[in-house]
């Protein structure tokens, strides 16, 4: 099979009573970006790390085009790296770094000096840096040095990027954007890339397919859409911001799959956003536990009879105290069922 396999691989560290990766099997297809996501803890960087060559396999192999790259030394793998703080070289300026990761490739513009210099501006401009060259590492932002280390990385066109949470250092909004962008790169070049995150809104932003990993276990791959909308278990789906489950036999589901129609699993999973505080004569009600603001919108706590405790979305600046009893209006797009 082109492209990376993964074939049971176990990483285990000396010492350690359990493995860090515990027999993960999986496909990269060509030009594909998978997401590794999963919490603190869960193996994603020890898998990606034993993909680059970095960590040894205590078992099963790592492929890519079907041969296995197990002997083979991180160097000669062809596979690129970033990691969360870039690592770039300070006495090199931007352009110098960006060109270090064209020496590491065996490609034609290595041979003439103009040809690497376009080649560099070219990069920069790829990932939003044109005109860069000359600024000295230590001036850029912490969003400019992701930007450069990822024009290094692609330099070489390798024929596997890896990155490492390239973005958790960056504060959010930045975050946002940038994922927004590198998504743009990757698949502007038509790289295969794996990309590790604990962010389920950034491996969703970037990734065609998502694999959730727990306790060293693949608990699930799919593209974003699918895992969203049916999630493979409750672990699955807690993870991505799932709060409430709901039994489709029981009465309080009833409302529910009047607003979300019918549903082929046995128990319904509520996200934020489920409910909708909302005036008049509502399918359902709830008792305010706490309010808070978050991003230009209220976030209502509400216990609802028989869901249990669930974050309702509410227009800005309205007002409840603990012990209010609201309306709720069901919004179906934010609840999927499971088996
Ligand atoms: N060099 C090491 N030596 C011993 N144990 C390690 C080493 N690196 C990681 N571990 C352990 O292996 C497990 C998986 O760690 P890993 O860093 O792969 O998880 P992660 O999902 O990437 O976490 P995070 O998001 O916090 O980086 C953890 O229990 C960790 O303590």
């Amino acid at each position: 099979m082109n492209g990376l396999g993964l074939h049971d691989v176990v990483v285990r560290y000396p010492g350690a009573t359990a493995p860090a990766v515990d027999g993960v099997s999986l496909h990269v297809a060509p030009g594909e970006v998978l997401a590794l996501l999963g919490p603190s803890g869960c193996g994603k960087s020890s898998l990606l790390r034993a993909v680059a060559g970095l960590e040894p396999l205590a078992g099963g192999a790592v492929t890519w085009d079907g041969a296995s790259v197990v002997d083979v030394p991180v160097h000669r793998r062809g596979f690129g790296l970033v990691f969360q703080d870039g690592q770039l070289f300070t006495h090199r300026d931007v352009g110098g770094n960006v060109a270090y990761g064209l020496s590491s490739g065996g490609l034609s513009w290595r041979s003439s000096a103009s040809g690497r210099s376009h080649r560099v501006a070219e990069l920069l401009e790829l990932v939003g840096l044109a005109g860069y060259e000359r600024r000295e590492v230590a001036t850029l932002s912490g969003g400019e040095r992701q930007r450069v280390a990822l024009a290094r990385a692609l330099a070489p066109a390798p024929r596997l990027l890896l990155l490492d949470e390239p973005l958790s250092a960056l504060d959010r909004s930045l975050r946002e954007r940038l994922a927004v962008d590198l998504r743009a790169v990757l698949v502007a070049t038509g790289t295969t890339a794996v990309f590790v995150t604990h962010d389920q809104d950034e491996a969703f932003a970037v990734a065609d397919r998502v694999a959730v990993l727990a306790d060293g276990r693949l608990l699930q791959v799919d593209t974003p859409p699918e895992l969203w909308l049916r999630p493979a278990s409750r672990e699955v789906a807690r993870f991505l911001g799932y709060e409430a489950f709901v039994p489709v036999g029981d009465p309080a589901a009833a409302p529910l799959l009047a607003a979300t129609g019918p549903r082929s699993g046995s128990v319904l999973a509520l996200a934020e956003g489920a409910f909708v505080v909302t005036p008049g004569d509502t399918a359902a009600k709830g008792t305010v536990l706490g309010v808070t603001s978050r991003r230009g919108r209220s976030e209502v706590r509400v216990d609802v009879p028989g869901v249990g405790p669930v974050t309702a979305l509410a227009p800005v600046g309205a007002r409840w105290d603990a012990g209010d009893v609201v309306g709720l209006r069901i919004d179906g797009s934010a609840i999927a069922s499971l088996d």
